[in-house]
């Protein structure tokens, strides 16, 4: 029996209602969380199987942002006892730790990323990423005046969200649709991106579009940073496995009414693209700044040579 939480969290995260990598993570935990705490389980194989299969639906919603099945698996390796009230207490514990995890990363990271922004500078965003936005609020706090210019984001716009939370800031805000940006590129100082996913390569999958903004910008000598707690390490790339794109609906792009218009044409709708390594400056992590190539180090010293599927069917 899945808790009603389970389904609703999943179904908000494929709607996007729950969107943003590190926001899935969290709501992710807090959906095992709630498993634990409903569960009527009354044997521990039982209980066990009840929150491999929560996992399973949450995992199966989106598959591009890494940071859903690096949650999963870190409240799941973390469940332990021999009894079913031990087993919910562990797994609550468990995703409360995440949270608090979760939540200390993006500060730490925000501090490091303020190291890059000086008194003055503007900014180029590209979708809404909190890890990028914790980098302006640490600048912010540290008195320095920060200005952006904030990239639409179609389809879905996501840098409206970025515009208010700036905003809310008072930081100054110029609204650009996303094929402005070349023009807007010498007015900034950096672009700042968050990250879905990053490869063992240092290759960057974010928000569809990131690609062609980080080559408009090496183009331009603007450098390209990317804020993305190590959450965002997609482990299943040391060995050879490719991050998966997740492809949207077409009525993302294309209305039906404006379909309607149209006419019959085939629309494709990647949500994500992949910006190889050469094209970024620097990763920010909050365990430091990394030049893209040499995140494998830390890949490897958190995640080991590979993965587990601790949600799998037993
Ligand atoms: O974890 P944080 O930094 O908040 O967001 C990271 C990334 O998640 C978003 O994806 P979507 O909007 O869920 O498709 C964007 O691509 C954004 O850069």
């Amino acid at each position: 029996m899945l808790a009603p939480e389970v389904e609703t969290t999943a179904e908000d995260i494929a709607e996007m209602e729950v969107r943003g990598a590190a926001t899935i993570a969290r709501a992710a935990a807090e959906a095992l969380e709630a498993q634990a705490r409903d569960s009527d389980a009354d044997a521990p194989a039982q209980f066990r199987e009840e929150l491999r299969a929560a996992a399973r639906r949450l995992r199966n919603t989106r598959p591009t942002a890494v940071s859903l099945p690096n949650a999963l698996r870190y409240v799941l390796n973390e469940v332990e006892g021999d009894t079913v009230a031990a087993l919910r207490a562990s797994t609550i514990e468990a995703a409360e730790r995440f949270r608090d995890q979760l939540d200390r990363a993006q500060d730490d990271l925000g501090a490091i990323g303020a190291n890059r922004l000086r008194d003055g500078d503007t900014i180029m965003t590209h979708c809404h990423s909190t890890d990028a936005l914790a980098c302006v609020e640490a600048a912010l706090d540290d008195g320095k005046e920060i200005e952006a210019v904030v990239k639409e984001t179609r389809p879905r716009k996501q840098g409206h969200i970025t515009a208010k939370q700036l905003r809310e800031w008072d930081v100054p805000v110029t609204m650009v649709v996303d094929n402005a940006a070349r023009r807007y590129l010498d007015d900034v100082d950096h672009v700042l991106v968050g990250a879905d996913s990053i490869a063992a390569d240092g290759s960057v999958v974010n928000k569809i579009g990131t690609s062609m903004l980080a080559v408009s910008a090496r183009e331009r000598g603007v450098p390209v940073m990317v804020a993305a707690q190590t959450l965002k390490l997609h482990p299943d790339t040391l060995t050879g496995h490719t991050v998966e794109i997740e492809m949207r609906d077409e009525t993302e792009v294309l209305s039906d009414e404006e379909r309607a218009e149209v006419g019959d044409v085939d629309v494709e709708n990647p949500a994500f693209d992949v910006t190889p390594p050469r094209y970024v400056d620097a990763i920010v992590t909050e365990r430091g700044q990394f030049p893209p190539e040499s995140v494998v180090t830390l890949m490897r010293e958190q995640y080991g040579e590979g993965t587990s599927e601790p949600w799998a069917e037993e």
